[in-house]
């Protein structure tokens, strides 16, 4: 439990978490022929309880992470989630989380199986530039990210290049990175000074491979290997 941040909800957005399994709204962003973001804002009713419920339940704790020779703590908080409860119970997500996973699932494809709930208290925390490391086990992983609380900047690049797209994705908002995105691409929430109020973002990943019909069939054929 973290006592330190607290969220002013919009008193309009209590009660139940519900996914859009129509994904009104969604629009497709191409970042080149190979990589594309998915962009559903609105997509999550209740995004302010879901925030509260995963504070209360998720065990956050700060990663490290390998910048050149030396383990540095993440400047930002994570828990981690398993989609099926194993045999203890042990990191099983709440329904909620089971339910967003489900609709994911369904429209692409491909089962989300492992969650990472990312906690960014205010706008000193941040994630720097980079590729998802899924890449390295996965051709063309998808990645999806739900925004929790407070808006935040969401920009890519490509890999080791300019600024190429900003989004500014907030409370209930769904983007999910397909196609080359995490080999090509990169991505960061940089900080932001201005920013008071905590964020979350949940983000899914699935661990198996892609299982859309004749998608291995097609890449085998272009001798790509996951
Ligand atoms: O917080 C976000 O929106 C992005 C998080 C992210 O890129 C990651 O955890 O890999
Ligand atoms: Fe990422």
């Amino acid at each position: 439990m973290i006592e330190a941040v607290g969220l002013q909800g919009s008193l309009f957005d209590e009660g139940a978490v519900r996914p859009d399994r129509a994904f009104t709204g969604l629009r497709r962003i191409a970042l080149d022929e190979r990589s594309w973001v998915d962009s559903c804002p609105s997509w999550l009713g209740g995004a302010d309880a879901l925030f509260e419920e995963l504070l209360g339940t998720g065990r956050f704790t700060r990663r490290t992470v390998r910048v050149w020779d030396n383990e540095v703590l993440e400047p930002r908080m994570t828990a981690g989630f398993d989609v099926e409860v194993d045999s203890r119970g042990a990191g099983a997500a709440p329904a909620a989380l089971r339910d967003v996973a489900a609709a994911v699932s369904e429209r692409y494809g491909v089962t989300f199986d492992r969650i990472w709930v990312n906690l960014y208290r205010d706008g000193r925390d941040s994630v720097a530039w980079h590729g998802d490391r899924n890449r390295h086990s996965h051709r063309d992983p998808l990645v999806v990210t739900v925004s929790l609380g407070a808006t935040r900047r969401f920009l890519l690049r490509p890999r080791g290049g300019r600024t190429a797209l900003e989004l500014h994705p907030t409370g209930g908002d769904l983007l999910v990175m397909g196609g080359a995105c995490q080999h090509e691409w990169e991505h960061t929430v940089p900080k932001e000074a201005a920013v008071t109020a905590p964020r979350m973002s949940v983000t899914l990943r699935h661990t198996a491979h892609l299982d859309r019909p004749g998608e291995r069939a097609e890449l085998a054929g272009r001798g790509r290997t996951w």
